[in-house]
């Protein structure tokens, strides 16, 4: 599981300052804890919010009561999420296939962070299970991006390419494009 939020930075009601959107491996976890810092704020991660609240990684989610009902809890913590945060947001590799996400991002600052196959896939070799990719990951990812393009791209206000960036590049990127400055 994601390790827990660093305490002492800026957290406040209203939305919020990045939102980071993009497939596994894009770097929206490790990316927006770069942002944070930078900007002094907090970060929350949907995916560690359902781990938190089930007490067992989205792993065992997945096994135990399946990919929909992770959905359902991936919609709801993206909704007090964004009630309830004004820091930087990563949310979960697929939760811009559900209509009522995207309809909640609307008119947010939304980065997309692109990453291409072959680093995407290097990346998620490199750390935690994913359960979507555990067969068959190069297809897969291929596959997931297929459907899921069109979607980032809808809902984001900037697109950011992370191919052969460091985190640091990346992040001076988003915030370059969505015209933030440090804190
Ligand atoms: N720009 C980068 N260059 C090299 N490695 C990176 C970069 N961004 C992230 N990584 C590494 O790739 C792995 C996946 O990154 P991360 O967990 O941040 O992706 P994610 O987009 O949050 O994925 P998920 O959707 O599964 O949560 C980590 O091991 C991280 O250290
Ligand atoms: O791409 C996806 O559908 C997922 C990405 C992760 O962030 C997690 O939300 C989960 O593993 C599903
Ligand atoms: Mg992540």
């Amino acid at each position: 599981m994601d390790a827990p939020e660093p305490t002492g930075r800026r957290a406040h009601g209203g939305p919020p300052a990045v939102v980071l959107v993009g497939p596994p491996g894009a770097g929206k976890t490790t990316v927006g804890r770069v942002l944070a810092d930078r900007l002094g704020l907090a970060y929350r991660d949907t995916d560690a919010d359902i781990e938190l609240a089930a007490g067992k990684p989205i792993a065992e989610i997945f096994i135990d009561e399946g990919e929909p009902h992770f959905r359902d809890l991936e919609r709801a913590a993206v909704r007090a999420a964004l009630e309830g945060h004004g820091g930087v947001l990563s949310l979960g590799g697929g939760a811009v296939m559900d209509d009522g996400v995207r309809a909640l991002l609307a008119g947010l600052p939304v980065a997309f962070l692109d990453v291409g196959l072959h680093d995407a896939v290097r990346r998620v070799g490199l750390d935690a299970p994913r359960p979507l990719l555990a067969v068959n990951p190069r297809q897969r990812w291929r596959e997931l991006m297929d459907v899921r393009r069109p979607l980032y791209t809808e809902v984001a206000r900037a697109v950011v390419a992370t191919d052969d960036r460091t985190p640091q590049d990346v992040a001076a990127a988003v915030l370059d494009a969505l015209q933030l400055k440090d804190a």
